[in-house]
């Protein structure tokens, strides 16, 4: 089907540039999206086929509830025994669905993932495949359909440590996986042509990307100087008008808060301590202004104090960002925090917070977990607590308030004494919870099998 007819009704493919097919499929009716996503008006799986001399290239599948629209769109423009290599730009299930079946109808495909898919290719496939023959790329290598090449760039964690790109030179596109995605389901399917779908944009980003600021930026690096005419993300719309506005979009996001970072870090000007707090009955909110008047009496340290109770906490997510610490105050209640402090804390996991000081402190009655509860969690983003949390039982004596106070001077000389930068906590933490899963942004990356290495997934291993 030609570009400029609508694609809802049947299952044609659409030529999206010369030779190259989007084969994807429409899901109007999802609303949510690996749990933590609304999709108010659905989404969609965009896979490509590009014809090239000697046979075709595959990339990416659908969901497997899906594949049946995406088998007849890639009957429409290919045959199976055409296909030369499937290449997955990411494995998430949304997009590698269809993938068993795909190899069952073509056998002789060559499978090709990034350098740092394959334990995770044969932990998803595990169940239904007894041994799959792939390859991997690294950056830069790439494979010939005859007369047109696929060159591959490695764009980890954009959103799995999976993830890579795929770039066809001759038409200038770019196969970019999640990058540039966004859950927007319109059977127009180019962006010139489907409704205003800057919110989902932005959405999705803020979800999906923003965590991974750092990999984002390199990946902007390596996109950067490469002619563009089209950008073909794996949902959403397929971005052909002004393609280079949807990148100069990201680096503005990916580099919002670096310039103020190095401001405050490098120019030494301040660091910025915020803290949060609820209170019943007063108790912990009289602990939270001895806490700030503490850190206050530090030079250099900037203090801010905000009560969560009854307000969202997502506003706060730019804020702590930002920031150089975060303390955090909450009485127990039932043997717990309070929701608030909660909600905070869970909103916090599309930022990285490796480094920054955490803290908490609290009033209780008799068991008094609140406190150390918090502090696990901090550390479990990833925050360096190096001093120990307060506690005073129910209300605070003028002696505990001034305990309160020099809590908040140590923190605050923590602050300027250690080096809030990325990664400087992991040293400094005197917390006893510290087991830390393998960080995403220093988890290294495997040996390279070198471009184009055949390996074999031998599933008896496991
Ligand atoms: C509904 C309720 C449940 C509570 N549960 C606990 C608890 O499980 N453990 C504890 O140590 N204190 C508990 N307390 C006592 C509070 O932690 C204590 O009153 C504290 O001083 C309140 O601090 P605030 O004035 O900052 O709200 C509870 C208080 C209330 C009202």
């Amino acid at each position: 089907m030609n570009s400029d007819d609508a694609i809802a009704a049947g299952n044609d493919a659409v030529e999206i540039a010369n030779g190259v097919h989007w084969i994807g499929a429409l899901d109007p009716g999802l609303r949510h999206f690996d749990l933590i996503l609304r999709t108010s008006n659905g989404t969609s799986y965009n896979a490509y086929v590009v014809r090239g001399r000697d046979g075709v290239a595959v990339i990416d599948t659908v969901k497997a509830e899906h594949a049946e629209s995406f088998f007849s769109r890639l009957e429409s423009v290919a045959r199976y025994d055409e296909i030369r290599v499937i290449v997955l730009n990411h494995l998430e299930p949304d997009h590698t669905g269809a993938l068993p079946e795909l190899l069952r109808r073509a056998p002789q495909a060559r499978l090709l993932i990034s350098k740092r898919a394959p334990a995770m290719l044969k932990a998803l496939l595990k169940p239904t495949t007894d041994q799959l023959d792939y390859e991997t790329a690294d950056n830069g290598d790439e494979i010939d359909l005859g007369d047109r090449p696929l060159r591959f760039l490695h764009t980890p964690f954009l959103h799995w440590p999976d993830t890579q790109c795929t770039y066809l030179a001759d038409e200038q596109v770019l196969f970019s996986g999640d990058l540039f995605g966004c859950h927007y389901c319109d059977a127009r399917l180019f962006n010139d042509r489907v409704g205003d779908f800057r919110f989902a944009f932005e959405y999705y980003y803020a979800h999906i990307m923003r965590p991974f600021k750092a990999h984002l930026r390199d990946a902007l690096r390596l996109i950067a100087p490469l002619p563009l005419a089209l950008l073909a993300p794996a949902h959403g719309p397929v971005l052909r008008e002004r393609p280079r506005r949807y990148i100069s979009r990201y680096r503005e996001l990916a580099l919002c808060d670096e310039g103020f970072e190095q401001a405050v870090t490098e120019g030494n000007d301040h660091r910025s301590l915020i803290l949060f707090f609820l209170s019943a009955y007063g108790s912990t909110a009289r602990m939270a202004d001895a806490v700030r008047a503490g850190a206050e009496r530090v030079p250099g340290v900037r203090v801010s104090l905000h009560d969560l109770e009854g307000g969202e906490t997502q506003p706060f997510v730019d804020l702590i960002e930002q920031a150089d610490g975060i303390v955090l105050g909450s009485p127990t209640i039932n043997g717990d925090a309070v929701k608030p402090i909660w909600d905070l804390l869970s909103s916090l996991t599309v930022v990285d917070l490796r480094g920054k000081l955490g803290a908490a402190f609290g009033s209780y009655g008799w068991s008094g977990e609140a406190v150390p509860m918090i502090e696990d969690r901090l550390r479990g983003l990833k925050l360096r607590v190096p001093v120990p949390g307060l506690r005073v039982k129910l209300v605070p004596t003028e002696d505990e308030l001034t305990e309160s106070q020099a809590f908040g001077q140590r923190l605050a000389q923590a602050l300027m004494q250690g080096d809030a930068g990325a990664g400087a906590g992991a040293g400094s933490d005197t917390g006893t919870s510290t087991t830390r899963g393998t960080d995403a942004s220093t988890a290294t990356d495997p040996p390279s099998t070198g471009g184009g290495a055949k390996r074999v997934l031998d599933f008896s291993e496991l």
